[in-house]
């Protein structure tokens, strides 16, 4: 039986970046950026109000107050979008709103809370300060500033700056494209009635909720049933719009399993026993003539998934061009006892949890390899290394976090 280690280096060797692709700003959320960006424009591009107001000199307005007014004339009025047209002199002053360029001569804006919001004349009450409730030119972000650097994740905060900076496009990694087959002559899809001895196919839609999750795009062929003709009929139908392919299921020992048949007829699939529980039957190779990468994981649909997030997750996430591919891992102390099989790493499903300041875990229910009940309970994959058999209450373990990228 190979590590679980060894595997995952043979499944990520040769594994690189998809090449960077132009998309549009929204197309790129989630994604790797390949580019370094610059700003060709500082933030705030001119000289703005921060406040709907009057833009005055700050001679003007000085010790201007309640008991004390001055009287300006307005001399122009000038909402976001528009420039005004004549400066701001002695004795006058321009209306204004939030984020209109700040008028020439102008130093200051008063809100228009302090005044009396008068038009032609306004009367203001308070005095203000050179460059009061002014957002001036660069005071964010400097001319040729780099804004976000390649491998920067692409999310709604580095996409309002890229907006801001007037990229519509930018070169990312793309996402992987994935096909998803479930294998098993006794699966249907949700919503079919249940005949006697068949089941629904969850396996399919757990992996493609997966791939979505890691960042890529999921495509879901509905359960193929246990017919080698029609199998491998549908995985070179699939091969040309994946980047890669998964399926679940027979690939084990049983009088039926036919995806080991049928791949060496594509390609080259390496069938394996891997030392871990769940997932030890294993597969992985290249088909077609485009040498797309294929997993072929255990039909057990605990098994699947959890294949999925040791070996498939972080080869997917090598193709985004994340830095960090693999889940965050933190120690936490059990606090039930659990067992674990001889000489495979075992993934259990735990419940993490943070009580009086340090990381707790608990199994989530029961550790069966059919056992989605209690699968939905769990955050987290609580890792008993494959020489302990039994791990009692108080002892801490390392966890993989399913709820953090
Ligand atoms: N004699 C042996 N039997 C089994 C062994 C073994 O070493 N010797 N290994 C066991 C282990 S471990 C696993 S894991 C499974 C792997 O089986 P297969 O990959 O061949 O998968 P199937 O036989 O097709 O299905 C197994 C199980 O999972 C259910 N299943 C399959 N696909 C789905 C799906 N899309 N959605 C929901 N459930 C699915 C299927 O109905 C079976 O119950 O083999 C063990 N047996
Ligand atoms: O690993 Mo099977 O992968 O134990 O259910
Ligand atoms: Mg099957």
């Amino acid at each position: 039986m190979r590590s679980v280690e060894e595997h995952l280096q043979r499944v990520l060797a040769g594994v690189v970046p998809l090449s960077p692709l132009d998309h549009t700003l929204l197309d790129a959320r989630g994604c790797v950026l390949a580019e370094d960006v610059t700003a060709p424009w500082p933030l705030p591009p001119f000289d703005n109000s921060a406040m709907d107001g009057y833009a005055v000199r700050v001679e003007d307005v000085k010790a201007a107050s309640d008991g004390k007014p001055v009287v300006l004339r307005v001399v122009d009025d000038v909402p976001a979008g528009y420039r005004a047209s004549v400066p701001v002199t002695e004795g006058t002053a321009i209306r204004i709103m939030t984020g209109a360029p700040m008028p020439e001569g102008a130093e200051a804006v008063v809100p228009v809370e302090w005044t009396d919001g008068g038009m032609p004349e306004v009367t203001i009450m308070r005095d203000v300060a050179h460059g009061a409730h002014v957002r001036s030119r660069g005071d964010d972000v400097s001319l040729g500033d780099v804004v976000a650097t390649s491998g920067t994740v692409l999310g709604p905060r580095e996409i309002a700056l890229l907006a801001a900076v007037g990229r519509g496009r930018v070169s990312v990694h793309p996402a992987p494209r994935v096909v998803i087959l479930s294998t098993g002559s006794e699966l249907v899809e949700p919503g079919t009635p249940l005949q006697p001895g068949l089941i629904t196919d969850s396996n399919g839609y757990t992996i493609a909720a997966a791939v979505q999750e890691a960042g890529a795009i999921a495509y879901r062929v509905g359960p193929v049933p246990d017919d080698a003709p029609l199998l491998l009929s549908t995985i070179e139908d699939q091969l040309v719009r994946a980047d890669m392919i998964v399926t679940t299921g027979g690939v084990s020992a049983g009088a039926y399993d036919t995806v080991k048949a049928v791949l060496s007829r594509l390609g080259t699939v390496e069938f394996t026993k891997v030392a871990m529980q769940p997932g030890m039957p294993q597969g992985h190779g290249f088909l077609g003539p485009e040498q797309t990468p294929i997993f072929t994981l255990p039909g057990n649909p605990v098994s699947a998934y959890v294949s999925f997030e040791v070996f498939v997750r972080p080869v997917l996430r090598r193709m985004l061009g994340h830095q960090r591919i693999y889940r965050p891992v933190v120690r936490a102390v059990l606090t039930e006892t659990l067992m674990s099989p001889q000489g495979k790493r075992q993934f259990a499903r735990g419940h993490l949890s943070v009580e009086e300041g340090r990381y707790v875990v608990r199994p989530a229910g029961g550790q069966g390899s059919h056992m989605l009940g209690a699968m939905a309970q769990a955050n987290c994959l609580v890792v008993v290394p494959e020489d302990v058999t039994e791990v009692k209450p108080g002892t801490a373990l390392a966890v993989l976090r399913l709820d953090e990228a």
